[in-house]
């Protein structure tokens, strides 16, 4: 699903200003597979990110609209979603995340991903697009350009995707919907 304004402008301006301001050292390298067996890939991808929390008004706001989104995909569609994850992700000029799957079946807690883009006047020519694809399919289903303020929402387990290299500095939240794994003493999600 591709919702062109699912927050308010002001608020996905806001985003951008404090994606914007952070420096490097306020950002980590982007790493790949869960918990322990996490591991930095430049292969895969080689974006920075930084996890959003309650540090701002700006992000404290986006996580209540993606709580009330959360409650109400659970109400309606009967999702049994858990929580909600998400970061802010800086693709520089070149930056890309090859084809992936956000989850694998039975080893995970993510159910749906979505990504916000913050990227005023972004043209087709700036390149950076998200390509979707349906299960082994060579060629993209969907080529879609990072634009301003608009989300994609798909399926984590379901649509392999990639993020082609752009020209120019790339922004993004990219965040999931998760269920709860906890059994046994073992709690999923870890926090
Ligand atoms: O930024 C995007 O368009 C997608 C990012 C992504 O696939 C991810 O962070 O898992
Ligand atoms: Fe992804």
């Amino acid at each position: 699903m591709v919702v062109p304004d699912l927050i308010p402008m002001q608020l996905a301006q806001a985003l951008l200003e404090e994606v914007t301001a952070f420096n490097e050292q306020q950002f980590q390298q982007a790493a790949i597979g869960r918990e322990q067996q996490q591991q930095q890939n430049p292969f895969v991808r080689t974006d920075a990110i930084r996890w959003l929390s309650q540090q701002s008004s700006a992000q404290a706001q986006f996580l209540c609209l993606m709580e009330q989104l959360r409650v109400e995909l659970n109400r309606r569609l009967f999702m049994g979603l858990f929580d909600y994850e998400c970061h802010f992700a800086h693709y520089a000029p070149g930056d890309f995340y090859k084809k992936h799957l956000d989850a694998f079946k039975g080893k995970t807690n993510r159910i749906l991903s979505t990504v916000l883009y913050l990227n005023p006047g972004w043209t087709a020519d700036d390149g950076g697009e998200l390509l979707m694809y349906e299960k082994d399919d060579k060629q993209p289903f969907l080529k879609l350009t990072p634009l301003f303020g608009q989300m994609v929402i798909f399926l984590s387990e379901r649509f392999p995707h990639e993020v082609l290299a752009a020209k120019r500095d790339r922004y993004s939240i990219a965040g999931w919907f998760r269920v709860n794994n906890s059994i046994g003493g073992a709690i999923d999600p870890a926090r």
